[in-house]
């Protein structure tokens, strides 16, 4: 038979209603890692983000009946067993692990809650240090470490690595020790097994949001060891991922207490919202702003002396030459051979038009091609470098974006007032923005952001607004940036010719 498509993972704990520890956590970590889950409950518990109200423990037959049901019809890859609760229902879980042991188990030691409360009866320590012959791992954080040993708590890292390397050689297992209960910048975690140790070193998240953190590492130590070669390899990994699934845990807004953390934290979303819907309203604000702006309106109504007309399309040009090259790289990063040739017939287009304007308004115009860049084109172009250097490919689409679809909507508005001014003296060049094929390339680019958005983390999506938000902001402040004075007929110079519309693909 083939190998199955996903991990088959089973936890065996307690529950948090809240969802942030015990199987819920569990259940949430393995989905992170692509195992599909399966849970044997040990303890009802009445707990939140403040801590644990009560629980109850069903009959240990009813959770040996459980384990049956898993084991009578499931091949387990591996295991993790969290809350034990009582001495009872370790024996029940070590009697069935005899039998019935997975390739891999992770023993997480749950003895009390970060909150303070007790999760294990101080008389089944014995029962579940009974267990340790028959895990892999066994996960303690450093109170625990110090009752497993039997000595007491570890003071510093070192000493907390010695004692783990003692309770690895009396026991066999390899002990997962967790630096989460250390003061200072780090929290650091080690893999210490009878002859080695192997740190994993990590940064302190400055967060409340670390109820759960030890069921979810834990969790994710089982998900991800059918996968990984050894265990250092699985631990070095699960480590990685909850540093951001504790950076992203305040987000989460789920309680007033210790906060949960988010395990999905690096996945796409699926049900949101398009991110063109999403930005719609950022859209809409810097169209209208667009629009009020003096330069707009004195386009719009045909008044638009030529000379400040002139001015603004010199910046254009300025600006062009650059955001080529910020196509350029969105056509380099680009997931599919589709947006690879979107983005670079863009880039082409841009340097194309940047020459068309020289070569017709500009030529006959007062400014001279020597004239820099002004501070608000500068500052444009600067922000679409800087994502274009540091950002993904989804970021750059945001960052680009406002200047396909602003120009459109701006254009398309444009370009209905300028045809009710007879003879109006820039309807040429309104159109070209007004009409297709440029606000056809503009609902492409639109799509190809909606299409990258759909493949990013929550943290990545945050990024594509923000980028998408500034240019919009860039895109205001670039219309405005050029004083027309009141009055003055407008009218571009005889013999200027800009035959945009057909080479265009960008604003
Ligand atoms: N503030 C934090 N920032 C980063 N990692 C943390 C933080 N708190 C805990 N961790 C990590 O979470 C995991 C659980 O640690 P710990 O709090 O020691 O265990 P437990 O949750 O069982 O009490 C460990 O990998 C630890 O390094
Ligand atoms: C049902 C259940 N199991 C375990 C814990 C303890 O979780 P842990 O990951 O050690 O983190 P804290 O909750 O102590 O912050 C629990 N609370 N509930």
């Amino acid at each position: 038979m083939s190998a199955p498509s996903r991990p088959r993972v089973l936890t065996v704990a307690g529950t948090d209603p809240t969802g942030g520890a015990g199987v819920q956590a569990d259940l949430k970590s393995f989905a992170a890692h692509g195992a599909y889950g399966m849970a044997v409950v040990t303890a009802l518990v009445a707990q939140n983000t403040h801590g644990v109200r009560s629980s109850v423990v069903p009959d240990v037959a009813f959770l040996r009946a459980q384990l049956d049901a898993v084991s009578d019809d499931v091949t387990v890859d591996a295991m993790k067993i969290g809350m034990l609760a009582t001495a009872d229902v370790a024996r029940t879980v070590r009697a069935w692990l005899a039998e019935h042991r997975p390739p891999h188990v992770v023993l997480d030691p749950v003895m009390v809650a970060t909150s303070g409360d007790r999760l294990l009866d101080a008389d089944a320590v014995a029962a579940v240090r009974d267990l340790l012959p028959l895990a892999d791992v066994v996960t303690p954080n450093l109170p625990e470490l110090a009752v497993l040993a039997d000595e007491p708590r570890a003071a510093t890292w070192q000493e907390a690595l010695a004692q783990a390397g003692r309770l690895a050689r009396t026991t066999g297992v390899a002990v997962l020790v967790k630096g989460g209960h250390l003061g200072g910048d780090a929290s650091p975690d080690a893999l210490v097994d009878a002859t080695s140790v192997v740190e994993l070193p990590g940064a302190r998240v400055a967060t409340t949001s670390t109820h759960g953190t030890g069921c979810s590492l834990s969790a994710a130590l089982a998900a991800l060891r059918p996968r990984r070669p050894d265990w250092a390899r699985a631990a070095r990994d699960a480590k990685r991922w909850l540093g951001g699934a504790i950076a992203a845990g305040a987000a989460l807004q789920v309680g007033s207490g210790h906060g949960p953390v988010d395990h999905l934290h690096h996945l796409p979303t699926l049900g949101l919202p398009s991110f063109t819907d999403d930005v719609a309203p950022a859209l809409a604000d810097a169209c209208r702003d667009s629009l009020a702006s003096p330069l707009v309106a004195a386009l719009a109504d045909g008044t638009l002396p030529f000379a400040p007309f002139a001015e603004q399309l010199h910046q254009d040009a300025l600006y062009l030459t650059a955001y080529s090259r910020v196509l350029a790289r969105a056509a380099q990063l680009a997931p599919t051979g589709e947006a690879q040739e979107f983005f670079a017939r863009g880039a082409h287009s841009c340097l194309a038009v940047e020459r068309g304007l020289h070569e017709s308004y500009l030529a006959r115009a007062a400014v001279r091609p020597s004239t820099p860049a002004s501070a608000v084109t500068t500052a444009y172009v600067d922000h679409l470098a800087a994502v274009s250097a540091h950002g993904s490919y989804a970021e750059v689409v945001a960052a680009v974006l406002p200047c396909y679809w602003l120009y459109a909507e701006v254009g398309t508005r444009l370009l209905a007032l300028a045809d009710a001014v007879p003879g109006h003296p820039y309807r040429d060049w309104v159109a070209t923005y007004g009409s297709a094929p440029f606000t056809d390339h503009a609902a492409h680019a639109c799509r190809l952001a909606d299409d990258a958005a759909s493949h990013v983390d929550p943290a990545t999506r945050a990024r594509m607004t923000a980028a998408f938000v500034t240019s919009c902001r860039h895109e205001v402040a670039f219309f405005g940036q050029v004083a027309v004075a009141a009055g003055g007929p407008g009218g571009a110079p005889a013999g200027a010719d800009v035959r945009e519309a057909d080479a265009l693909a960008v604003g």
